[in-house]
């Protein structure tokens, strides 16, 4: 089962992000109502980090408790731990690392520093899902590049066609660094939820043609994801701009 997208505009990047931030707290208040540890699958990029300064500034994150949510990341900049370009850092820095998290519960995707190859770090992860996951995420956030890529699922890139795969190592990125590691399309839809977070002009025509009808995720690989009970597009009036009224 997939869900047809739904679109919300918000008016600017920071209400979006505020918005999310108020979302992704009743979701995971929801995810631990329901029994269990909230899992969520975070994103790098532009609005992946912005979320996370407004969490901190919601008022309703003490109603989780941070201690009983598994942190995924959808993708990862293959590099070493602590390198300011690596998505999980720049989550760090903008307010993740202040929540109350159980490192042991914030399952990184390993660098070079700690693992031998692209192939190596990809294929820990999707054990390390196999073994910590609860078959399927309660949130996948998505950020979109200009180009209509998610994770590190690129335009006419070969890694976009791994099939029976959590996880894919990915080299000759076309945006840097060329080298990362990517939860599958596959992957990427056990979720309750998918929701993808878009702001700016740039990606305004991205966000058409992710939502045009027949659009195909070969070219537009942000189509090609959507969520069991929810695939929401959250974006800014900027991103929804070429979006038909
Ligand atoms: O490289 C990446 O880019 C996208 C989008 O980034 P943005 O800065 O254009 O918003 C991001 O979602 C992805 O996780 C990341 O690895």
């Amino acid at each position: 089962m997939s869900a047809e997208p739904q679109v919300v505009v918000h008016p600017g990047k920071q209400q979006l992000a505020d918005a999310v931030a108020a979302r992704l707290v009743a979701a995971a208040v929801d995810a631990q109502a329901r029994g269990g540890r909230a899992q969520l699958v975070l994103t790098g990029g532009s609005m992946g980090s912005a979320v996370w300064g407004s969490v901190l500034q919601t008022p309703g994150r003490s109603s989780v408790d941070w201690s009983r949510v598994d942190l995924w990341w959808g993708d990862e900049r293959y590099l070493p731990a602590g390198d300011g370009e690596r998505n999980d850092t720049q989550n760090d820095e903008a307010g993740l690392s202040s929540l109350g998290l159980d490192p042991q519960r914030v399952f990184r995707v390993a660098g070079p520093d700690a693992s031998d190859s692209a192939e190596a770090s990809a294929a820990s992860y999707a054990q390390t899902v196999r073994e910590h996951g609860q078959g399927s995420f309660d949130v996948v956030l998505l950020g979109v590049g200009p180009d209509g890529h998610v994770a590190s699922l690129f335009p006419h890139h070969p890694a976009q066609r791994t099939e029976g795969a959590i996880t894919v190592a990915v080299h000759d990125s076309p945006k840097p660094p060329p080298d990362r590691v990517s939860l599958t399309f596959e992957a990427l839809a056990r979720a309750r939820e998918v929701w993808f977070l878009v702001a700016g002009d740039d990606k305004g025509e991205a966000v058409a043609a992710a939502l045009a009808p027949g659009a195909d995720r070969w070219d537009v690989p942000a189509s090609g994801v959507r969520g069991e009970e929810a695939t929401r597009w959250l974006v800014d009036e900027a991103a929804a701009s070429r979006l038909p009224r």
